[in-house]
């Protein structure tokens, strides 16, 4: 999360007649702080207010963009999304900034060459440039790279975000082939003549570059230099600027157009404030109130460093539009973006990345409690391994008792079947000779088995000792009957 990165600019008085100091009072700058102060030099309370940087009206261009731009577009080239904008009222110096003059290059000019200087000394990447120019005239959007593509619309798709239409891209190769686009795009631009500015921009233009690069180590292990695709959008933006009607006296085209151009700043500025409110009480954002907004949702809130210039006119006339645009700048100086790194992944890609992220938590796990807990869960699972090995054991040793079981009931069946085999014959041979004493006790004879010379008791048999296997079963039945 980062702030938006706010400046205000003060341009040159314009004319004697309209001297900052007569009248009352006058803007007063010091290092990062812009405020109104009366001629005699007392400031006026509650008219203070402090930015990222505040040029005053010696600053030149290249130092705007040192200050202000320099790393937004570095970061561009690193693949973060990144937006310009310059922001005020008619003639304050937008256009001015942005495009520069003759003998001071503007913002989009040193961008155009920096990136390319940039991208020239990064030697791992290989790098393919698009670029596109547009104008948002009357609320329409018109392709500055080709005249013959009006009115296009805007699409939304998950791909590519919010995105125009139709709009002509060129594949770039250096900065001079980009510059010679711009011109182009510039002649074919709505300019127009008002009271306020003899060459007035009558319409927002965006030029964008989208800057897509790729490693040239297809082998490295570093993931982020290698597989991974990054694809970032830097949007340079001059805006039209706010006028007063009862100012400019405008009428029939210039009217129409002013009114527009305001209406769409005024959704800026709602769009603005409505960040400024902080994620909680912030509600629904107007993007859609206008083509502005939503092209350049991503770069308020969104994904994108952003930078604004907010151009004023030094002169006591415009003073009620210099506090407005310093209130748009306070406003928007309280917006957090949340920059990223914009990556597209191969399959390869996503699992390297995904190992490293691994490796990485397995770091951080290290010398913390989670170590401890690990060394638990394994200590577990060990003691359950355990168990289950004892478990197995035990169901082997009852497997073989059922088996011992079985035999033993079988044997006890096969003597019973002797046993009384025994009785029948004795019964048959000795008939009354069966002492009573025997019969009274309630107790069986005690048979002679013949062969073994071995005596079995019946009762014996039921015996608990007799559990066990049948030879076990045999031998405690010959020591009872012998006890006995
Ligand atoms: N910092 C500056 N130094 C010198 N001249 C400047 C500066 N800023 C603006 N100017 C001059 O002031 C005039 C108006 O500037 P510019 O056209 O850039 O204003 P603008 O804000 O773009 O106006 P509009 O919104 O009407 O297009 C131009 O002649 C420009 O050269």
């Amino acid at each position: 999360m980062e702030k938006i990165c706010v400046a205000v600019r003060v341009r040159p008085a314009v004319t004697v007649s309209e001297d900052t100091t007569v009248n009352g009072t006058y803007w007063k700058v010091e290092e990062n702080r812009i405020s109104l102060h009366k001629s005699n030099g007392t400031p006026i309370s509650g008219i203070s207010y402090a930015f990222d940087h505040v040029f005053d009206e010696s600053c030149t261009n290249s130092r705007v963009y040192e200050l202000l731009t320099k790393d937004l577009i570095h970061a561009a080239v690193d693949g973060f999304n990144g937006t310009v904008f310059a922001y005020g009222q008619t003639s304050s110096g937008k256009t001015f900034t942005m495009n520069g003059a003759q003998n001071d290059r503007g913002i989009i000019d040193r961008a155009v060459k920096d990136v390319f200087n940039k991208i020239h000394m990064i030697y791992d990447r290989e790098f393919l440039i698009r670029v596109s120019y547009m104008e948002i005239y009357n609320e329409e959007i018109n392709d500055l790279f080709a005249e013959e593509n009006q009115k296009l619309p805007i699409h939304e798709s998950l791909e590519r975000s919010v995105f125009v239409a139709g709009l002509k891209e060129e594949i770039v190769s250096d900065a001079e082939q980009v510059l010679k686009l711009i011109q182009g795009g510039e002649v074919i631009r709505h300019f127009g003549e008002t009271s306020m500015n003899a060459r007035s921009s009558r319409s927002h233009t965006i030029f964008r570059m989208v800057i897509e690069s790729k490693g040239k180590d297809a082998n490295s292990s570093d993931y982020s230099s290698s597989d991974a695709i990054r694809v970032s959008v830097l949007n340079l933006v001059d805006l039209a600027g706010s006028e007063r009607i009862t100012k400019t006296g405008a009428g029939g085209v210039r009217l129409k157009e002013g009114n527009y151009i305001n209406k769409s700043l005024m959704v800026l500025g709602n769009v603005i404030n409505k960040l400024s409110d902080g994620a909680k009480q912030r509600g629904h954002i107007p993007y859609r109130d206008s083509k502005l907004t939503r092209i350049l949702q991503p770069s308020l809130g969104g994904n994108a460093k952003t930078s604004i210039i907010c151009t004023v006119a030094p002169e006591k006339l415009h003073v009620e539009e210099t506090k407005g645009t310093l209130l748009f700048a306070s406003r928007a100086k309280r917006i957090t973006n949340c920059a990223q790194v914009n990556e597209i992944l191969s399959d390869a890609a996503l699992l390297k990345r995904q190992k490293l992220e691994i490796e990485e938590l397995r770091k951080k796990l290290k010398g913390s409690r989670a170590e401890v807990l690990e060394q638990e869960i394994l200590k577990l699972r060990n003691d359950m391994l355990k168990y289950e090995l004892e478990r197995e054991k035990l169901e082997m040793e009852l497997e073989e008792e059922r088996k011992l079981h079985k035999e033993r009931d079988q044997c006890i069946k096969e003597q019973q079947m002797t046993t009384d085999n025994l009785n029948t014959r004795v019964n048959s041979s000795d008939g009354d000779k069966s002492s009573s004493q025997e019969q009274n006790d309630g107790k069986q004879s005690l048979e002679e088995f013949s062969g073994n010379n071995i005596v079995f008791q019946e009762d014996a048999f039921w015996n608990p000792y007799f559990q066990g296997s049948s030879q076990c079963l045999r031998w405690q039945t010959i020591q009872l009957l012998q006890g006995a």
